[in-house]
């Protein structure tokens, strides 16, 4: 059998943590890009798994919260959920391994000239991907805090994967924390988020309409080149984003209920799917 088939060796007594991966056992391969928490490579786990590899900057996250919460993370499995396979946390930096998403970002990947022409079926299908992923989360009670395109990765086959779900409350930089700061979401965010920074699943629905939006605009700029305060000042108006001309009513109504003022008009992921459906079969 080939070395992927062989069983992984029984955890050597309690002191090895399942969700510990030995860095012995990982190649590092091509950097994929760089986010919040520093430099992200391929990488190749026990010569045949395609890995991605966070290696986390120091000073960038709050690593032994996250060290714990990497348990519960570890039990969250989806076919539309990016897998974490573990963590190499006993050297610095530290490791997150997850699965290998091989097209990248949802957002690049729509921007990108070969995937421009692709049909509105494909669009929905994509956005059914995440509710699904998302539904999955919501079940869970378990909030993403920054679902966008960007957080958002593609494999073969048009397969898309929700990313990076929950570690927003990880990160140190409070530009990127603070409602104020540059690096904050603000055009993903509902009225709630903006006020009162009050996340819930219902503020993941409000930021799943923009990504509906991002989809079927091919990757464009919520709000063009409005600036954050505009952007809050709309939002709080209850003006909201124009309907993408590749988009139906049927489709721009769905993304129209994510926008609405009080999150619990919002419907819930596990009711947009069944909406997103009902579309489908139209
Ligand atoms: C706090 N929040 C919300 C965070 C925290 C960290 C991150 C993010 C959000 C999102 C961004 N990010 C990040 C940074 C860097 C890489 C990855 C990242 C990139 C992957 N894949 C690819 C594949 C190909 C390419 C590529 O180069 N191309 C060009 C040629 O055509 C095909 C595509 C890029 N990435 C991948 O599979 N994972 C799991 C993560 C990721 C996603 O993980 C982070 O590391």
């Amino acid at each position: 059998t080939t070395p992927c088939d062989r069983p992984a060796p029984p955890t050597a007594g309690l002191s090895h943590d399942k969700w510990e991966i030995d860095p012995s056992e990982m190649v590092l391969l091509e950097e994929l890009g760089a986010g919040q928490f520093g430099v992200v490579r391929r990488g190749r786990w026990r010569g045949c798994k395609d890995t991605a590899v966070k290696m986390m900057k120091e000073g960038t996250m709050s690593e032994d919260e996250f060290i714990e919460e990497a348990k519960v993370m570890t039990k969250l499995q989806h076919k539309n959920l990016v897998q974490l396979y573990g963590v190499c946390s006993k050297h610095r930096p530290i490791y997150i391994v997850t699965e290998y998403m091989k097209h990248g970002s949802l957002l690049n990947y729509m921007r990108h000239p070969t995937h421009n022409q692709l049909g509105p079926a494909v669009m929905l299908d994509m956005c059914m991907q995440v509710c699904e992923g998302m539904a999955y989360l919501e079940k869970h009670n378990y909030i993403h805090r920054d679902l966008a395109a960007r957080n958002c990765l593609v494999g073969a086959e048009n397969v898309v994967k929700v990313a990076d779900f929950g570690l927003a409350r990880y990160v140190l930089d409070d530009q990127y924390t603070s409602s104020g700061g540059a690096k904050f979401p603000i055009k993903w965010a509902p009225p709630e988020v903006l006020n009162y920074t009050r996340f819930s699943s219902k503020s993941d629905v409000w930021a799943f309409g923009v990504l509906m939006w991002e989809v079927f605009t091919r990757g464009k700029a919520p709000y063009g080149r409005l600036t954050n305060p505009e952007v809050v000042e709309m939002v709080q108006r209850g003006q909201v984003l124009d309907k993408p001309s590749a988009c139906s009513n049927d489709i721009y109504n769905v993304m129209r209920g994510c926008w609405r003022h009080a999150p619990e008009e919002r419907p819930a992921f596990r009711v947009l799917r069944e909406q997103l459906a009902g579309v489908l079969a139209d």
